[in-house]
């Protein structure tokens, strides 16, 4: 299959070797300072382009993979709460494709399903209230990552006593939460902490006067994501629309 990359940094380079290695070609790398190759047939080649860069151009690069006729893959976060319901509307209505998702890792994928299943659980015992904490390296520009926003999300599908996720500030440096001091009752706090190189761990807490229940993934590289990521590509070059990680994986649907 032929890729172009869009982004060339940390995921941008470690995709394109995981890519190659399972027999891909890559035929276009836009970075920076290239952006006139959107308009290139070498682009324009690709089955599918997959793009990891910044919050601030995740939605202007789709727009112009959208307008060269290329199938995107994306894991770029921090854009959906400005852009989401737009873009989803140019894929399920307008005939572009994208598939996005928040964490590409299998691990976080099983991760997700499982926070789900609690937070039904978690429904039936308000005695316990809920908090999450998030820890990333220094580098990371967004703030909830995208990952906890998508948790996030399960929990508040799920348990009805809780509305809204709200930014947390109060988590201690092992990545417990110890307490939802400053929230409201129907307030899911989310504490974020960055600290040198960490590739992603996320803390989900359910804590009552007498016990808590914690559920942890903790990325030791960034091959889960890369990895998956090269799956969502060959998956989306045989299918359209807005898809993610329940499409790939429908166990997710259960
Ligand atoms: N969904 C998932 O599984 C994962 C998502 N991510 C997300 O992916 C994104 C990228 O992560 P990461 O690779 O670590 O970040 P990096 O900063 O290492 O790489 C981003 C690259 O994009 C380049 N870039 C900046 N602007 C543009 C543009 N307009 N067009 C093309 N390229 C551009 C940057 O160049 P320069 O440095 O010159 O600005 C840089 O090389 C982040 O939003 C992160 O949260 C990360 C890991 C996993
Ligand atoms: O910026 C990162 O590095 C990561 N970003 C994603 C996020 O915001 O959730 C996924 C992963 O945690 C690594």
């Amino acid at each position: 299959m032929k890729i172009a990359l869009i982004g060339y940094g940390k995921m941008g380079k470690e995709i394109e070797k995981v890519a190659r290695s399972r027999g891909h070609e890559i035929v276009c790398i836009i970075d920076i300072n290239n952006q006139e190759d959107f308009e290139s047939e070498a682009f324009k080649s690709a089955d599918v382009a997959i793009e990891f860069t910044n919050p601030m151009v995740a939605y202007s690069n789709y727009m112009k993979a959208f307008k060269a006729g290329v199938k995107l893959v994306s894991g770029s976060t921090g854009w959906m709460t400005e852009h989401g319901e737009e873009i989803k509307k140019l894929c399920t209505e307008g005939g572009k494709t994208l598939f996005w998702s928040s964490n590409f890792s299998l691990g976080v994928t099983i991760f997700s399903a499982v926070n789900k299943y609690l937070a039904k659980i978690m429904n039936q015992f308000p005695n316990y209230d809920v908090t999450m904490s998030e820890t990333h390296h220094i580098h990371k520009l967004d703030a909830p990552s995208g990952t906890a926003i998508t948790l996030a999300e399960g929990i508040l599908q799920n348990i009805d006593r809780k509305d809204k996720w709200v930014k947390g500030t109060f988590a201690a440096p092992d990545g417990s939460i110890s307490g939802t001091n400053d929230c409201a009752p129907n307030e899911l706090p989310i504490a974020s902490i960055r600290e040198g190189e960490v590739f992603g761990l996320h803390t989900i807490r359910y804590e009552s006067d007498v016990d808590s229940i914690t559920l942890t993934h903790d990325a030791k590289s960034r091959g889960g994501f890369v990895l998956g990521a090269v799956l969502a590509a060959e998956y989306t070059a045989q299918h359209e629309g807005f898809l993610g990680m329940s499409d790939l994986f429908p166990f997710l649907n259960d």
